[in-house]
C-alpha cells in the first residue's frame, strides 16, 4: 500500500478523503514516510506534517484554503503539494499545518453552509446567534489546532489562501492584518512577489478573519492571499496558480528564497470598511464592478437614513464589493495607494 492509500483509503487522496468525510470527524492517524517525516491526519481536512529533523529556530508554517468552500483553486494547490510529499517527490524541512477550512461547504460547492467562517475567528465563534453554526464549531477547532501547533515555535507563518468573487484589476493581492506598530517584514514581501502576488493591502483595524486571529493571538506573520477568481472544482486553470505552488513547495523544502529581481510590492491602505447598516442602507457601487475600480474624490459610495460615505480628497478604490451580506457585515473595503515606495 502507498502512503496515500494507508492514510486516506484506496484510490483516494487528501482532497477526495476530505470531501468524502465532509460532514463527519476523522479519527486521528499518523504515518511515517520513508524519509522519517510524520504525517498526522488530525481530523477531516487537517494535516500536521513534521519532518524527522528540524532546527530549533525553524519556521513553523500554517497553510489554509477552503475557509470559503467554493474557492477551489487554492484547495487544489494544497492537495497537489500533499500528493507530491506523500509520493516521495521531495522531503519536508519545516513543520507544516495544512488546513482545508470548511469541508461541508466544499462538498456543496458553496461559500459557507450557515455563516461566513472568515468572520468567526478571534473568539467571534462564541457570539450569539452564530455560536452553534457548523462554521463556528470548525473555527473553534481550527483555533485550538493552531494554538497547539504554535506551541514550540518562535517563528510562525500563516498563509490563508482565497479566490475572489469579482474579477480584479490587480489579479493577485494579499491582505495584512492590523497589529499596532507592526511593519510588514521584507522577507514576507519577497515571498509574496515570489508567489506572483504584487499588491498588498494593509488593514486599518483588527478583525475576526483567520489571518487576523493567527496574527494577533498567535503572533504569526499572517496574510490572507487572493489568487484569482472563484471557480468550481475542475474549472480552474491551475497554470495561473503555479507561482504560489512553487513558492510554497520551496518554503516547505527549506530551500533559500530566490531574489526578487528588484521588484517592489504595491501597497494600499484600507481607509474605510463599508458595513451593511440595515433596511435603509443603499450601496451605490454596481453589482459587477471589478476589485480595484477607482472612484474620484467626492463620489458617494453608500448612504442610509443617518449617514453616508463619500470618497475623500484623493481617489479611492473598492475591493470585495458585495451587497448580499447580513446586517452588520462587510459590504466592501475602500482603499488608497500608499506612496512610500
Ligand atoms: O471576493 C470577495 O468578495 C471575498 C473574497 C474573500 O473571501 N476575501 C476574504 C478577505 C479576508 C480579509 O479581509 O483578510 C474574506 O472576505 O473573508
Ligand atoms: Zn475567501
Amino acid at each position: 500500500m502507498t502512503p496515500r492509500q494507508r492514510l486516506f483509503g484506496t484510490d483516494k487522496d487528501w482532497l477526495a478523503h476530505t470531501l468524502d468525510q465532509a460532514s463527519s470527524s476523522t479519527a486521528e492517524a499518523t504515518l511515517i514516510l520513508a524519509d522519517g517525516c510524520a504525517v498526522s491526519l488530525l481530523d477531516t481536512g487537517i494535516l500536521r506534517l513534521v519532518p524527522a529533523r528540524t532546527a530549533s529556530d525553524d519556521h513553523h508554517l500554517i497553510i489554509s484554503a477552503g475557509i470559503h468552500g467554493n474557492e477551489t483553486a487554492p484547495i487544489e494547490v494544497l492537495n497537489t503539494l500533499v500528493n507530491e510529499l506523500l509520493d516521495g517527490q521531495w522531503s519536508l524541512s519545516i513543520p507544516v499545518l495544512m488546513i482545508l477550512g470548511n469541508p461541508p461547504a466544499m462538498a456543496r460547492g458553496e461559500r459557507f453552509i450557515e455563516f461566513n467562517m472568515n468572520r468567526l475567528f478571534a473568539g467571534a465563534h462564541e457570539k450569539r446567534p452564530y455560536h452553534d453554526t457548523p462554521e463556528a464549531q470548525r473555527a473553534r477547532e481550527l483555533e485550538q489546532t493552531c494554538l497547539q501547533f504554535r506551541n514550540a515555535s518562535k517563528h510562525l507563518l500563516h498563509y490563508d489562501l482565497h479566490t475572489a468573487i469579482r474579477p480584479s484589476i490587480r489579479e493577485k493581492f494579499a491582505l495584512y492584518p492590523f497589529v499596532p506598530d507592526r511593519e510588514v517584514p521584507v522577507a514576507q514581501c519577497d515571498f509574496l512577489l515570489e508567489a506572483g502576488v504584487d499588491t498588498l493591502l494593509l488593514q486599518h483595524r483588527t478583525g475576526t478573519t483567520f489571518s487576523s486571529f493567527t496574527s494577533v493571538d498567535l503572533g504569526a506573520e499572517s496574510f490572507t492571499i487572493e489568487l484569482g477568481e472563484v471557480r468550481p472544482f475542475g474549472h480552474n486553470n491551475l497554470s495561473r496558480f503555479e507561482g504560489i505552488t512553487r513558492a510554497l513547495r520551496r518554503l516547505m523544502k527549506g530551500e533559500p528564497a530566490p531574489g526578487n529581481g528588484g521588484q517592489h510590492i504595491t501597497r494600499f491602505e484600507v481607509v474605510h470598511e463599508i458595513i451593511n447598516t440595515g433596511d435603509q442602507f443603499h450601496f451605490l457601487v454596481p453589482d459587477d464592478i471589478a476589485n480595484f475600480t477607482s472612484y474620484d474624490p467626492g463620489t458617494l459610495i453608500w448612504q442610509d437614513d443617518r449617514s453616508q460615505y463619500k470618497v475623500g480628497a484623493a481617489p479611492e478604490a473598492i475591493v470585495f464589493p458585495n451587497r448580499h451580506v447580513p446586517i452588520g457585515q462587510r459590504v466592501g473595503l475602500m482603499i488608497r495607494p500608499l506612496t512610500d515606495d
